[in-house]
């Protein structure tokens, strides 16, 4: 499988050098030169098949040659040692948990395939490689976990400070060794823009071999599609067919591999961005102007996030065809009020705790089911609920158990460096590296 930047698409290059290098020299966002025709058989007996060999099936063509089918499978063995229920909260509105990972969210899954896919490629590489990140929260604490004392890798998380929970700050600021934290006076689309010019000057490249572990990277973002096969999968099971799914949304990664896979073949009837206050999506889909404002902060905190990088792959995926785009995607937004709402209800009717995004993602499908009600919905639990205990509602504070792993993380010492949010701080730090 080729890949082409979506600034030129003649710039072609293989997974591993799309892997390698995160990001296209001229900006762009690597995507897959072709799409896999869909494999309706396979998709059919999807039940037939355990979890590890559905994503095998789904990942193998994007992968290719270039790692060998047992390494591939050894590395999706690896990733996905942890469950992914599907979860009836109401009569046919089902939450699909994605935070039983190692760090309680859904950033786990591509941490790991992506750490185990860099570790295969650069098997034969003696440079010492630098893989940068940016986080609003989840995605820094699941690579600092994935890389962590992994060797020849070093890891910088780039987050911005104040605007990240104490369980995510700590996560990915008490690891130390080949995981170092910078902690950017600014905000998330701060950090992200830091670390794609990184990405681009020229004495940097010459300085150190750096990639990114952001959903920017092919291989964080394409193993986002085995949620949606594993759910639609247990879904069968149960008599439920043609879901919709609603994504609590910032980056548009987890989304965008969503709807991939139902161009692969997966039967989805429909998808929902739910976003928070920083709602540039859901307003493009209603007048067809992006505009992105100037992030908020919010208690759905991992989703701050007003220019989403991803999104231009979903534009892709359409051929940027805007009718088409509109027929399958809805967006709504809703603010902090809303959020701690939904929160409560839903713990005071179904006894079932949501976190601030799940919340969100909860939202957004009853608005799509107020207009639907026959349709089977899913909305995507993207983070445990005690990622959030310090600012969980105070009726909801008491119900959230912190388990003594957790716990025991509270009381480590956090390590971050301070840094003005500017390209040229975070380039003179790497220099000074
Ligand atoms: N929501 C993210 C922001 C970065 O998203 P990514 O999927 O591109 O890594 C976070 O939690 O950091």
């Amino acid at each position: 499988m080729q890949y082409y930047s979506l600034n030129n698409h003649a710039l072609k290059v293989s997974f591993t050098t799309a892997v390698v290098q995160g990001l296209a020299p001229d900006r762009g966002l690597y995507f897959p030169e072709s799409l896999p025709a869909p494999d309706l058989h396979f998709i059919q007996a999807l039940e037939k098949y355990s979890d590890q060999e559905i994503a095998y099936q789904v990942i193998a063509p994007f992968v290719g040659d270039d790692i060998p089918e047992t390494v591939l499978k050894q590395i999706i063995s690896d990733t996905l040692s942890f469950p992914f229920p599907v979860n009836e909260v109401e009569p046919n509105v089902y939450a699909l948990e994605l935070f039983h990972g190692p760090t309680l969210a859904f950033k786990d899954v591509g941490a790991r395939f992506m750490a185990g896919c860099l570790g295969y490629l650069l098997r034969n590489d003696q440079r010492p490689v630098t893989v940068l990140v940016a986080t609003s929260g989840d995605t820094g604490g699941a690579v600092a976990a994935g890389f962590h004392q992994v060797p020849g890798i070093n890891v910088v998380i780039l987050y911005p400070s104040g605007k990240v929970s104490t369980l995510q700050e700590k996560q990915l600021t008490t690891l130390g060794g080949n995981i170092r934290a910078l902690e950017v006076q600014g905000s998330f689309d701060d950090c992200q823009r830091m670390v794609k010019s990184a990405f681009l000057d020229a004495a940097l490249q010459q300085h150190v071999l750096l990639t990114s572990a952001n959903s920017i990277n092919v291989a964080r973002w394409l193993p986002q599609m085995f949620y949606y096969f594993l759910a639609v999968k247990q879904l069968k099971a149960l008599g439920k067919q043609n879901p919709v799914f609603s994504v609590p949304s910032g980056n548009f990664g987890n989304i965008c591999a969503g709807i991939l896979a139902s161009i692969l073949g997966l039967p989805i009837a429909h998808f929902i961005a739910a976003t928070n206050v920083n709602d540039t999506v859901p307003r493009y889909l209603e007048n067809g102007d992006y505009k992105p404002s100037a992030p908020i902060a919010t208690l759905s905190n991992a989703m701050d996030v007003a220019e989403p990088s991803n999104f231009v792959r979903v534009l892709q995926l359409f051929e940027q065809n805007f009718p088409a785009l509109q027929a399958k995607l809805s967006g709504y937004a809703f603010d902090d009020t809303a959020t701690v709402q939904a929160m409560e209800a839903m713990y005071k009717n179904n006894g079932y705790l949501l976190d601030p995004h799940g919340a969100v993602g909860y939202l957004g499908l009853k608005k799509y089911l107020a207009l639907h009600p026959e349709t089977t919905g899913v909305f995507l639990e993207t983070a445990h609920p005690v990622k959030f205990a310090d600012t969980a509602p105070h009726a909801l504070k008491a119900h959230i158990h912190i388990p003594a792993r957790v716990q025991a993380l509270y009381d480590l010492p956090k390590q971050s460096i301070p840094l003005p949010a500017t390209d040229e701080a975070l380039k003179a730090w790497l220099l000074q590296q």
